[in-house]
C-alpha cells in the first residue's frame, strides 16, 4: 500500500524576499519554507535579523513600507492567530476582559469559559475586569485565549515570553504548547530564548541578517560566539 501523502502545509514561502520600499534594501530573504499542520515551530536569531518580518510574512499581513516578491501559498480564508509580546497588545485597554473575548471573536460565553479555563483562568473572575487590573503573565493567558478562540489553523506568537518572569513564562508555553496540541493547530514562536524552544519541544528556524536558515545550521553567529 502506498505510503500515504505528507498533509499539505498551511503556508509556503519560495523564493521570498522582503524589501524596504523606501530604500529597496532586502530585509529578509526566505529560499523555501513550509509550515505544516500540527507542527510547533521556534524562529531564533539575533535582535534586527528578521523574525518579526518573517512571521509577517508567514501571515501575509506585513508592516507599512515593506514589499515582499516571490510566491507565499497558503489555503484560502487560513485562520491565523496571533500572540503579541505583551498580552495587553492584543486587548482593548477598557472593555471588561470576559466582554470583549466574546465580542471580538463571536464566541459563546460557554465556549469562552471553556478556553480561559484551558489557561488557567476562572471567566467569571475576569468577567468584569479591564486588562489593567490583571497581571502581566494574566494579560498574555488572555492574549493566548482570544488567539485560539477563533479555532485558528496556525498560531503566531512574536516572543510571547520575554516579558514574563521565569514562572509565568514557563506556564505560558506550557498552556501554548497544551492548547496548540489540543486543537491541532500548528505554532510558531519568535523567541531569544533557548529554553523556548527546549520547553515547547519545537523546530528551529534560525535567521541571521536577514537570511532564514531551516533547522540546527552553525550559522556565522554562531562561528563567532565559538571563536570568541
Ligand atoms: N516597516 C518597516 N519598514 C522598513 N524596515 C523595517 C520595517 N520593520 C522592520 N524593518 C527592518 O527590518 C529588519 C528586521 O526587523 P525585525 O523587526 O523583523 O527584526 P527582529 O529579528 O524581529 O528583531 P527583534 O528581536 O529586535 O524584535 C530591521 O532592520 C528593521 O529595522
Amino acid at each position: 500500500m502506498p505510503a500515504p501523502a505528507p498533509p499539505r502545509p498551511l503556508v509556503s514561502l519560495t523564493g521570498v524576499t522582503v524589501a524596504s520600499r523606501r530604500t529597496r534594501e532586502t530585509l529578509l530573504t526566505v529560499p523555501a519554507l513550509e509550515i505544516a499542520p500540527a507542527t510547533r515551530t521556534v524562529v531564533m536569531g539575533p535582535s534586527g535579523a528578521g523574525k518579526s518580518m518573517l512571521l509577517s510574512a508567514l501571515t501575509g499581513r506585513l508592516p507599512a513600507g515593506v514589499v515582499l516578491d516571490g510566491t507565499r501559498t497558503a489555503p484560502a480564508g487560513l485562520r491565523i492567530g496571533f500572540v503579541p509580546q505583551r498580552g495587553a497588545e492584543a486587548l482593548h485597554p477598557l472593555l471588561p476582559v470576559g466582554r470583549q473575548l466574546r465580542a471580538v471573536t463571536g464566541a459563546t460565553a460557554a465556549r469562552t469559559r471553556q478556553v480561559l479555563a484551558a489557561v488557567g483562568l476562572d471567566a467569571s473572575a475576569l468577567a468584569g475586569r479591564r486588562p489593567a487590573e490583571l497581571s502581566g503573565g494574566q494579560l498574555q493567558r488572555v492574549a493566548i485565549s482570544l488567539a485560539f478562540l477563533g479555532s485558528p489553523a496556525l498560531v503566531i506568537a512574536d516572543e510571547p515570553t520575554s516579558a514574563l518572569d521565569n514562572a509565568s513564562r514557563d506556564e505560558t508555553l506550557s498552556v501554548l504548547r497544551g492548547l496548540s496540541q489540543a486543537a491541532g493547530s500548528a505554532l510558531v514562536v519568535a523567541t531569544h530564548d533557548p529554553l523556548v524552544r527546549a520547553k515547547l519541544a519545537a523546530d528551529l528556524i534560525r535567521v541571521e541578517s536577514g537570511r532564514v536558515h531551516l533547522g540546527d545550521v552553525e550559522t556565522a553567529d554562531d562561528a563567532r560566539a565559538t571563536a570568541a
